[in-house]
Formats: C-alpha cells, sequence, structure tokens
C-alpha cells in the first residue's frame, strides 16, 4: 500500500486469519442534524480483543452502542447503513433486541450493578432468558461465571450480600460476570478501567486476555498503554470517521497515518 498523505484516512480492514464476528457496512448516524458517524465500515473479528480509540467526541461510543442497538433508546437518533451478525442485519431489526442483547453484552465505565444480591447479579438474566431452570443449575452457573470473571475466591463466602457492597474493582468484575452468564458472542466495554486504580485496571486486562479466548471483545479506551496491552486490533476514529485500523502492533509501531501517529504519541492537538 502506498503511504497516504498527511491527514489522508486509511480504513481498509487488516489482515487477519480470524473469522468474521461483526461486519459493518457505511454506517452514518444522526443525532438530530448533526452526523456523530460518517459511513464506517469495518469488519471486527471474532476472539480477539478490538480497541477503538480517538480524541473525545469522534464517536467512539455512539458506534459501540450500534452493535446492541442501545441508540435506538436515545429520541431524534437517525441510523443508516449496516451492522451484520452471522449474515443477519442487527441494524437492520431483523434481530430481536432481547435476542441480540442477549449476544452482545456491554460492561460501562462505571460498575452499575443491579441492586440485588451478587447471587442474582449473576442469576437474575439467566433465569430471564430460561438458560436455567433448577437452583442447582443457577448455583452451578454462578460460580462458573464467577471464576470466568476472576472474582470467585472473593466472594464466595458473601453470595447473597449486596453487589454494591464490593469495592470499585470487584463491582467492575461482579459486571463482567453478569454479562458473560448469558453466553454472549461479543463483550463490549466502554473504558471499563476509566474509574477504577493500577491495580484493579491491570486484574480487569488479565481478565480481558483470559475472556478473549471464549468471546469477542470490543473496548473502548484512552488509555494508550492499554490499547498497546490488550487489544490486538485497534481503530483509531477521527471525527465520526474510522480513520485507521490495523493490528496493534502495527498501528502502534508504524501508523500509516499522522493523525494516528499524533494521537498514539500524546502529540494530538
Ligand atoms: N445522546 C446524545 N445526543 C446528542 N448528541 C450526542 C449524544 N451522544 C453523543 N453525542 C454527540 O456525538 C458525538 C460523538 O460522541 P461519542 O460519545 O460517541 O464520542 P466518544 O468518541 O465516545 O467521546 P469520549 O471519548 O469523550 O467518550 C459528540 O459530538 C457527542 O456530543
Amino acid at each position: 500500500m502506498s503511504q497516504p498523505q498527511a491527514g489522508q484516512p486509511v480504513t481498509r480492514n487488516p489482515d487477519a486469519n480470524h473469522e468474521l464476528s461483526i461486519r459493518v457496512r457505511d454506517l452514518s448516524l444522526w443525532y438530530g442534524d448533526s452526523q456523530a458517524l460518517k459511513n464506517l465500515s469495518i469488519d471486527l473479528y471474532q476472539k480477539n480483543v478490538t480497541a477503538l480509540i480517538g480524541p473525545s467526541g469522534c464517536g467512539k461510543s455512539t458506534f459501540l452502542r450500534c452493535l446492541n442497538r442501545m441508540n435506538d433508546l436515545i429520541p431524534g437518533v437517525r441510523i443508516e447503513g449496516l451492522v451484520e451478525m452471522d449474515g443477519r442485519d442487527v441494524n437492520g431489526r431483523k434481530m430481536d433486541e432481547v435476542a441480540l442483547r442477549r449476544r452482545v453484552g456491554m460492561v460501562f465505565q462505571k460498575p452499575n450493578p443491579f441492586p440485588k444480591s451478587i447471587y442474582e447479579n449473576i442469576a437474575y438474566a439467566p433465569r430471564m432468558h430460561d438458560l436455567v431452570g433448577r437452583k442447582a443449575e443457577q448455583d452451578e452457573l454462578v460460580e462458573r461465571a464467577l471464576r470466568d470473571a476472576g472474582l470467585w475466591e472473593e466472594v464466595k463466602d458473601k453470595l447473597h450480600q449486596p453487589g454494591t457492597s464490593l469495592s470499585g474493582g470487584q463491582q467492575q468484575r461482579l459486571c463482567i460476570a453478569r454479562a458473560i452468564a448469558v453466553q454472549p458472542d461479543v463483550i463490549l466495554m466502554d473504558e471499563p478501567t476509566s474509574a477504577l486504580d493500577p491495580i484493579s485496571t491491570a486484574t480487569i486486562e488479565d481478565l480481558m486476555d483470559k475472556l478473549k479466548k471464549q468471546f469477542t471483545i470490543i473496548t473502548v479506551t484512552h488509555n494508550m498503554q492499554q490499547a498497546a496491552r490488550v487489544a490486538d486490533y485497534t481503530a483509531f476514529f477521527h471525527l465520526g470517521e474510522i480513520f485507521e485500523y490495523n493490528d496493534t502492533k502495527t498501528m502502534f509501531s508504524n501508523p500509516a497515518t499522522k493523525k494516528a501517529e499524533d494521537y498514539i504519541t500524546g502529540r494530538y492537538g
């Protein structure tokens, strides 16, 4: 590929040997008259971590919410384009919202456990989706989700205490356990560690590395070291466009655009 001019976007998909998870084509989104996403096209790969990076207000969270149709809840939003999972257009409302949100879980910036016990935080959604029946099955699932989220040893003796009684980092792992309990294909994470201390952040980063063996993870982060540590692929957003997309190693060692380079090295102004 020839080197682009300064400022020119490079939006091709990176060469990848991975199965496709989500295919996005010509996705645009308007909040009223203001266009927040401009013709985005991207392939997101299964069982990898993809980081979405870029300056504040460039559309990362808006894009993330397009992947589980959370933008539908916002009044005045108009969306065009294709968001396809397993050959089905998610954005075209061909997939039931409840079914979609089971397959695409979300973890937010601020841990948000339900005002319920630790146990119920995990067991509630699988029960609603009829994934578990008997109490023994629920117990097993709660333990498995908490183990997978690296929280079991810390909470096994207090499962009936409120989720909100845990520390911030533990609450975030509880939210991850809740997300994985319904066995989604994809987990969306919107700045999952930005409210956490460095030790809790490192724990969640290790967890992401383990969880990608089972799930596709797409995470928004402002932390470039984190993107470099945890992500297999990185997409650089700029003014509502995906400006550059590549495997993380290449993106960080040899970015194709000056804008991505400036952003990654902290010179973006
Ligand atoms: N609910 C909303 N209503 C109207 N405009 C919105 C809404 N949410 C986001 N926007 C606008 O859409 C644009 C993209 O915002 P978005 O939050 O997706 O960016 P971001 O890259 O995630 O930013 P940050 O890194 O600061 O979280 C911004 O101009 C923002 O003001």
